[in-house]
C-alpha cells in the first residue's frame, strides 16, 4: 500500500475509503430527475446491473459485489407468496421454506 492522490485529493496509505453509492445513483450527471421514483426509466435503457455501468450499482461492484444478484423468485410466484411467518418450535423458522431460482451468469 503506498499514498495516492485521486482527483487531487491526497488519500493516505491505509485509508479507509467508503463510496458514496447513495449519491452516485442520484448524480443528476447521470440521472433526469434523480428523485423522482421513476420505474420506466429503465425500459429503453442498456443500462447493466452487474456492476461495470459505474453510475448504476444496485449490487455494487467488484469483488464484494452481491453474490444473490441472480437469484428471483421462482416462475408464478408473486411476492405475496413470500411467507414469512414462523411456526411454532423452540427456534423460530420459516413456515414455508424460502425457494430461490439460479440464474447462470456466465
Ligand atoms: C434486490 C435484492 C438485493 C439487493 C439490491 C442487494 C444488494 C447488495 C449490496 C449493495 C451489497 C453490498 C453491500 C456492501 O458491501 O456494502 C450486497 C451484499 C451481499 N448480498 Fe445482496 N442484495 C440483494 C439480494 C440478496 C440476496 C437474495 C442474497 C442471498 C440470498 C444476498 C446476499 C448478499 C451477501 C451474502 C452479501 C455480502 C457479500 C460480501 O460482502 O462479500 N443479497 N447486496
Amino acid at each position: 500500500m503506498k499514498n495516492v492522490i485521486v482527483r487531487g485529493y491526497d488519500i493516505p496509505a491505509k485509508t479507509m475509503v467508503i463510496a458514496n453509492i447513495w449519491a452516485i445513483m442520484r448524480d443528476p450527471g447521470f440521472w433526469k430527475d434523480p428523485e423522482v421514483f421513476w420505474p420506466e426509466r429503465f425500459e429503453d435503457s442498456d443500462l447493466q446491473y452487474k456492476g461495470h455501468d459505474f453510475h448504476y450499482i444496485p449490487f455494487l461492484s467488484g469483488r464484494r459485489i452481491c453474490p444473490g444478484m441472480n437469484l428471483a423468485l421462482p416462475d408464478g410466484m408473486k411476492p405475496e407468496d413470500v411467507a414469512s411467518s414462523e411456526a411454532i418450535g423452540l427456534l423460530f423458522h420459516l413456515k414455508t421454506p424460502l425457494q430461490l431460482k439460479a440464474t447462470p451468469v456466465f
